[in-house]
This record gives C-alpha cells, structure tokens and sequence, in this order.
C-alpha cells in the first residue's frame, strides 16, 4: 500500500485552476522532497492530502483511506508554513495542549522536547523563543503521536545551519523507523542527501518526480570535471575539443572539462590511465540545476500548460 495517492488530481480556488490533473504517489517510509515557485500549488496539495481540501475532481487516497477519515487523521503529522503558537504557553505547555488534542501521550512531550534541542527552554513563554526556536517546537507538534505520515511545509525557515543539518538527521532516522514524509522546501542545497525523490511542481503540473539519478538522466545536464596537475595538459585539451567536449585550462596545469553525463566515465577512465592527474573534482548537475532546468522548461511551455483561470474547466 501506499502512503499516499493522487490520481488526476485538480483543484480550483473559484475559477482559478491551481492543480491540474495531478498523479502522484509516495511509497511508505519514502521522503519525498516537494519543490515549486512560490504559488506552484505545494501547500494545496498537502491540504489535499491532510483532509483540509476536497478535491474539485480526482482521487486523493492517505494510508489507503479517504484523508477525511479520522483513523488516519491521527496517523498524520503536519507542520505548516506559518505555525502560530499561543504566545503566553511555554514551549512544554504548547506541546501538553497539542498532544491532548491529538490524543497522543503526554510522556512523549519531554522526549520530543530532548529530540528538538529544546529541554532548557521547555519552561519559557514561546513569545521569547526565537523563530528557530518557533520552528523546532511546531516540529516537535508534528511528531506528536509518532505519525506513520509527516508533512513538513518548509521545515528549515528560520533555523541556523547547525539546526538545519539537526532537522536533516531526524528526517534520515524517522525514514529509517519508516515513517512516510512529504517535505516542502525553496531550499535546495543540502536537502539533495535525504531525500528518496524530488517532485518538482510548476504551475500546477508535475514537471518531473524521480530520484536524482533518474532526473539527471532525464535532464541530460553536463557534468563538469576537474582535473589538477595532469601531464600534456595543451594534448589534452585539444583531443576532447576534438570529441566535442567544452574544454579549457585552469590554474598552472588543471583543465576543466564539461561533457554529457554518457561519456563521463570513459573520459575519467583515459584521463586516469594516460594523464597521471594529482587530483579530480566531479561536478554532477545538483538538485539546484535540475531545478532551474525544469522551471525554464515549464516557462517556456505553451500558455494553455500554465495555471491560469482555466477556460476549459469553467
Ligand atoms: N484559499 C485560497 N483561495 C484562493 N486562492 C488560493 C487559496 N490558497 C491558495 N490559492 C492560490 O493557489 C495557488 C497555489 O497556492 P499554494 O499555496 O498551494 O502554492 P505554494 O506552491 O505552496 O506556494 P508558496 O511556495 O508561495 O507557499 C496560488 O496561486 C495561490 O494564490
């Protein structure tokens, strides 16, 4: 089974038509990374799949039940965008009244308190948390209940490097325990490692889902390659210019070459075999560039592909 299925999904705010047809599984334990331009339709789809939205017209299926049913209600964990916290409440009260209203047990406050760093300020009034602070305890409200399904709306707003790295870990260990998470995110870098696959959303399509490897694959981005203290180095540039490779001098004897990712191997193979390097750089398209790749493709995709009032529909 599935922990979630969305099968020609669309949704319309109005006469606005926001989501188009979307199909889109996540297979239980799998992190999915969800990106998109702001308006992309990222935060509608989790409202979909937390029961918050019915959908104009498709199927929408959490746990293998209908999001609107109340069993698997308790087996969700959401931390929204924008978390809005009773300013008066410390951060261990804030969690008692979440965890009261989610029927989960109270033991699990201090755990989770301990999980997100945040035991010395359990006892303070969360107006005097910082966002990060903020951040990390609707992060503990989400893991109330030890949910089977965790939807983050931008889990790193607001939190430090460190922080972020910490955020990244649990996501990595809630994985391992099996838990299923849909994770939304404008930050790109550092979030490559943890995920099992990104979807990436334009205009309320689905411009492409896969793992990184399969989406490198499918984008055919160039790989760059360093390489420093190679033997011959004007030989070499002139034979991969030759193959039609993008080559150039760097630095005293370093060379720098961008080619298809399908001839990556065999040119690391003879520059190892004959150029004697004393060092290599691989640059593999980050999830950044396959980003920008596909927002460009969506862009420039004729008009009617794009989330307007949609005339069609009305
Ligand atoms: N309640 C609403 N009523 C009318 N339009 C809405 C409503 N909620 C969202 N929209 C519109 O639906 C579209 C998708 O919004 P959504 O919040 O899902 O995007 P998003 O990808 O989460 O954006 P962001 O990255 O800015 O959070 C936007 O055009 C937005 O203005």
């Amino acid at each position: 089974m599935n922990a979630v299925e969305l099968e020609g999904v669309r949704q319309r705010y109005g006469s606005m038509n926001v989501l188009h047809g979307l199909d889109l599984q996540l297979a239980e334990g799998e992190v999915l990374g969800l990106f998109g331009h702001n308006g992309a339709g990222k935060t509608t789809t989790m409202k979909l799949i937390l029961g918050l939205l019915q959908a104009s017209e498709g199927r929408v299926s959490v746990l293998g039940q209908s999001p609107h049913d109340r069993q698997v209600h308790r087996q969700l964990g959401y931390l929204p965008e924008n978390i809005v916290f009773y300013p008066q409440l410390t951060g261990r009260e804030t969690l008692k009244h979440f965890a009261r209203l989610k029927g989960a047990p109270a033991a699990q406050v201090d755990e989770l308190l301990e999980q997100v760093g945040l035991v010395e300020a359990a006892n303070r009034r969360v107006k005097t948390y910082s966002k990060g602070m903020r951040q990390r305890l609707g992060l503990a409200q989400a893991l109330l209940g030890t949910p089977r399904l965790l939807l983050l709306d931008e889990p790193t707003v607001g939190l430090d490097p460190i922080a972020t790295l910490a955020l990244y870990r649990l996501v990595d260990h809630l994985r391992q325990q099996g838990t299923s998470i849909i994770l939304c995110s404008h930050v790109l870098p550092g979030v490559e490692a943890h995920i099992s696959r990104a979807a990436i959303l334009a205009h309320g399509r689905l411009q492409a889902i896969g793992s990184l490897d399969s989406l490198r694959d499918a984008a055919d981005l160039p790989v760059r390659l360093r390489a420093a203290g190679i033997a011959q180095r004007e030989a070499w540039l002139q034979r991969w210019r030759g193959e039609g490779h993008v080559a150039q001098p760097l630095g005293d004897a370093g060379v720098e070459v961008t080619l298809r990712r399908a001839h990556k191997l065999g040119l690391l193979r003879e520059l190892l075999a004959e150029g004697a390097p004393d060092d290599i750089e691989i640059h593999q398209p980050s999830l950044d560039d396959l980003y920008r790749y596909y927002m460009e493709r969506a862009h420039h995709a004729p008009a009617e592909k794009k989330a307007q009032p949609e005339e069609a529909m009305a």
